[in-house]
């Protein structure tokens, strides 16, 4: 079973004004709510690429209802633990710019984190667990550590995909697959990754402290692989850019799906571009067909030292 989780789930609340004017009284007829949250969005994306996963994390008030329904509806089981705190609704204001306005995810008790380590302690050998998003400052890193602790020791693939000093901690266990962008990949190491070659070094850094597979997404240009004996490049396809809101989550799943389906990883990486890119280019997240018409498109080649002026 792949099981996703986020700690810190959202209604995204999108709003499309072409002409957005900072300080003054815009108005949209053109808004979606869609449950938000990286681990969510994998769900969502894997659902749609015909992959069952379970959605894990934390829900509460209305929103949170709102959010259990909408994916429940969607074909989705879901196995959220109740907060009292009503879950957040993050901004994504459209127009020339892509401007978001994310809220801080809940404050969890003790008994809550214990609920969802006992989740993670009853999932088999071969399962899957997707951490993904912002995982609260409240929450003391070293619980995210015993987390990845308990999956390297029942052999669970643990894909990692936030940010954070929680991030550096869990990367001292062998993780299967983490997905920065740039600014995450420098983040966690305090520098600037201005070119493909500083994705390169680090991502290698990563895979040398005993990561299996590293993507260093790169938006428009699209994402860098790295694994123990490969290194590859993909180019993103061209198209009309909508709404970039959950592409890397797509980018995951598009890997994952593909994974599972017995592909080999640069197949994998290859599908979860497309993926990506497919999400950037349409309101909501990607539908399998336009995956399946945009993975022709998508360049893989083998990533060279001649690549470093990117
Ligand atoms: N403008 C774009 N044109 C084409 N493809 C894009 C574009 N933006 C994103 N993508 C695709 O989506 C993938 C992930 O994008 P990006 O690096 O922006 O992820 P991210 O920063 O993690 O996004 P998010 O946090 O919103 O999910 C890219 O590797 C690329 O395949
Ligand atoms: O605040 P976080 O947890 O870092 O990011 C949350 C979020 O911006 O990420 C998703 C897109 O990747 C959205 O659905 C959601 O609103």
């Amino acid at each position: 079973m792949i099981y996703t989780c986020t700690i810190a789930p959202s209604i995204d609340y999108t709003v499309y004004v072409p002409d957005f004017e900072q300080g003054k009284l815009n108005r949209s007829n053109d808004v979606y709510y869609y449950p938000g949250g990286k681990g969510i969005n994998v769900s969502r994306v894997l659902q749609r690429l015909g992959v069952t996963s379970r959605a894990l994390g934390y829900v509460g008030g209305f929103t949170g209802h709102y959010i259990d329904a909408f994916l429940k509806n969607e074909g989705i089981t879901t196995d959220f633990i109740e907060t009292t705190e009503i879950t957040r609704m993050n901004v994504k204001i459209k127009s020339a710019e892509e401007t978001e306005l994310n809220g801080p995810g809940p404050e969890l008790t003790k008994a809550q984190l214990s609920a969802l380590t006992e989740k993670v302690r009853r999932m088999k050998s071969g399962d899957w667990f997707v951490l993904a998003g912002s995982l609260p400052s409240s929450i003391a890193p070293s619980y995210f550590l015993e987390l990845a602790t308990i999956c390297e020791a029942k052999n669970i693939r643990f894909v990692v995909d936030t940010s954070g000093p929680a991030l550096k901690n869990i990367l001292t266990t062998p993780v299967f697959l983490i997905k920065p962008n740039q600014q995450e990949l420098g983040d966690l190491f305090g520098v600037e990754i201005a070119h493909l070659s500083d994705a390169y070094d680090y991502a290698s850094r990563l895979v040398a402290r005993g990561t299996q597979h590293v993507i260093v997404s790169m938006g428009s240009e699209g994402a860098l692989f790295v694994t123990k004996d490969l290194a590859l490049v993909a180019r993103a396809p061209q198209g009309t850019v909508v709404n970039t809101v959950g592409s890397g989550d797509s980018l995951v799943s598009g890997f994952i799906a593909s994974y599972v389906a017995g592909q080999d990883v640069a197949q994998a990486f290859r599908y979860g571009v497309a993926s990506g890119s497919a999400t950037a280019f349409r309101s909501d997240l990607c539908q399998k067909e336009e995956v399946d018409r945009l993975v022709e498109q998508v360049v893989v080649s083998p990533y060279e030292e001649k690549d470093v002026t990117k």
